[in-house]
């Protein structure tokens, strides 16, 4: 997700609901790393339970602080429209509905299962979870028949409870993280719209998916990782699980009693306590944020750049990856950008950026960007990598300005000098749009193993393009453009005989989210 969690810190001893209820209790989550030994939770195996679930923390240290009583949650009247903070000093942006992170992954999970997933800076696909989808009743009928476990049964329906009023759960949520925690406001951007539907709903996705713990410990791995440049602190977590918990209880009303209370103390304790092991064993070996400075800034059309900088200390990335972004101009307003090469030997970063209407940060990188200007990046993330344990061909769609993360995996296979075929098909609206092109081409007649094929609107589309060439059963596929497209793409792929597992791409929701 791309906003900072938050928490406040209980020294434990209230002793009120939580451990009361058997839930393990609120905590103040422990920092372990730099600071301490504490124990130690390997990676991908966090807290897991005999079953192979995630097992509670194994110290909780605080109980939990209840917001109001549950008959005063029943008589508050949510706050309305946006939460106190900065004015909106810019016109609104686009306001994506869902999201999640990004990268190539299996299609099933979804972008960086991020899924920023679960929801995350990450997409799921890499996160390894489907798309969010607001709960139903039906599908927490379904649940309770399945092996889910008893708390992810009470989570789910609650969710199910308040999915159909998920926008006042929303600002209820930020509303009292707010009016009782001012000092933690100045952690997310002045305009909060798309944020804040990012925080909440990672939380949400996290919970959904208690019971799926090789997935959603990567998912709240990388989920800690990526909140350390938003400045996130321990003491911060229980301040948004009361929060959540407030807003849950004063919206789930049929479904919400001390049992379900329990449960989601116990499930966010988790939650909590995994982003923070991890956020603390990355800062033993990464900053949390990198400065780059803007060294060359190429305008290709009217709307699109490529945007190179150098990052101040060195910048460990795979190729297919992308990173997110803060410009001077839009304080703590962070968006994805895949990196458009290889990791080169300058250490240099480059990005194709394009101004969409309403775009805070694109317009910016495209129109007032320039050499000089200081950028800050977050750390890389996505799973749409090349594999090299396998010689299979790439079969690679890349739309519009989705061709950057194509030209690096090109670059990636040429720097492995492996001689596996690599397909291109370049999609662009008109002519015009194929600002790419030339250096594509040269990279084609530079490698025998590599075809590029423009293909610009007509009477089919980028995907479609693909049913007319292959076979394509000995390649691995990637697609990398707007969200239609990875969508249709996915669609063509399976029909001409790709399995999902071979299709890799960005999660969607990391996608949405990063279209301004
Ligand atoms: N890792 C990734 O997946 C990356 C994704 N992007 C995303 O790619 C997008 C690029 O935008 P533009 O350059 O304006 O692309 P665009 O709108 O000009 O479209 C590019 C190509 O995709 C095709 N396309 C678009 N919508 C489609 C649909 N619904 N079904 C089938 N084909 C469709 C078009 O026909 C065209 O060939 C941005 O949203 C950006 O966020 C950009 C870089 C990396």
């Amino acid at each position: 997700m791309d906003a900072p969690t938050t928490t406040s810190a209980d020294n434990g001893t209230s002793g009120e609901n939580g451990a009361n209820n058997g839930g393990g209790g609120w905590f103040t989550p422990r920092k372990r790393g730099a600071t301490g030994p504490g124990p130690h939770r390997e990676s991908g195996a966090a807290g897991e339970d005999g079953e192979g679930r995630i097992a509670p923390p194994s110290r909780p240290v605080a109980a939990i602080r209840p917001v109001g009583t549950g008959a005063e949650r029943a008589t508050v009247t949510p706050p309305p429209g946006n939460p106190p903070g900065p004015q909106r000093t810019a016109p609104e942006a686009r306001v994506p509905q869902a999201r999640t992170p990004h990268a190539h992954a299996p299609y099933t999970p979804a972008y960086g299962g991020a899924p920023e997933a679960p929801a995350p800076e990450a997409p799921a696909s890499h996160y390894a979870y489907s798309e969010p989808q607001q709960p139903t009743r039906a599908s927490a009928a379904h649940e309770q028949q399945s092996n889910a476990s008893p708390d992810a049964i009470l989570v789910r329906r609650t969710m199910a409870e308040v999915g159909p009023v998920a926008d006042k759960v929303t600002s209820y949520f930020y509303a009292l993280l707010f009016v009782r925690h001012p000092e933690l406001r100045s952690l997310f951007p002045a305009a909060m719209d798309t944020q804040r539907d990012r925080l909440l709903k990672a939380l949400l996705t996290a919970a959904e998916h208690m019971d799926n713990t090789a997935v959603l410990v990567d998912y709240l791995q990388h989920l800690g990782r990526g909140h350390r440049k938003y400045g996130t602190q321990p003491a911060h977590y229980p301040a948004v699980g009361e929060a959540l918990i407030g807003a849950l209880s004063r919206y789930a009303t049929t479904t919400w009693d001390d049992e379900a209370e329990a449960a989601w103390v116990r499930t966010y304790t988790t939650i909590s306590q995994i982003m923070i092991d991890s956020a603390a064993e990355n800062e033993l070996h990464a900053p949390a944020w990198w400065h780059a400075e803007v060294v060359s800034h190429d305008l290709r059309t009217p709307d699109i750049a490529v945007v190179t900088v150098r990052p101040d200390q060195p910048y460990p990335f795979l190729a297919g990856q992308y990173t997110s972004l803060e410009t001077p101009w839009w304080p703590r307003i962070w968006r994805h950008y895949s990196f458009a090469g290889a990791p080169r030997s300058d250490g240099l970063l480059s990005f194709h950026v394009k101004a969409v209407p309403a775009g805070w940060v694109s317009n910016a990188l495209v129109h007032h960007a320039r050499p000089g200007d200081v950028l800050r990046l977050g750390p890389p993330a996505g799973s749409m990598t090349v594999d090299h344990t396998t010689d299979n061909g790439l079969l690679c769609l890349g739309g519009g300005t989705g061709i950057a993360p194509i030209k690096a995996l090109v670059e990636d296979v040429a720097e492995h000098g492996e001689r596996r075929p690599v397909e291109v098909f370049y999609g662009a609206r008109t002519d015009h749009d194929l600002y790419d092109i030339d250096t594509m081409l040269r990279l084609q007649q530079s490698h025998p193993w590599l075809q590029v094929r423009p293909i610009v609107d007509g009477k089919a589309q980028l995907p479609d393009a693909v049913r007319e060439y292959g076979p394509w059963n000995e390649y691995d596929a990637y697609l990398s453009g707007p969200v239609g497209m990875i969508r249709s793409g996915v669609h063509a792929l399976t029909g001409v005989g790709i399995p999902f597992e071979r299709i890799r791409h960005d999660s969607l929701e990391e996608l949405v989210a990063a279209a301004d």
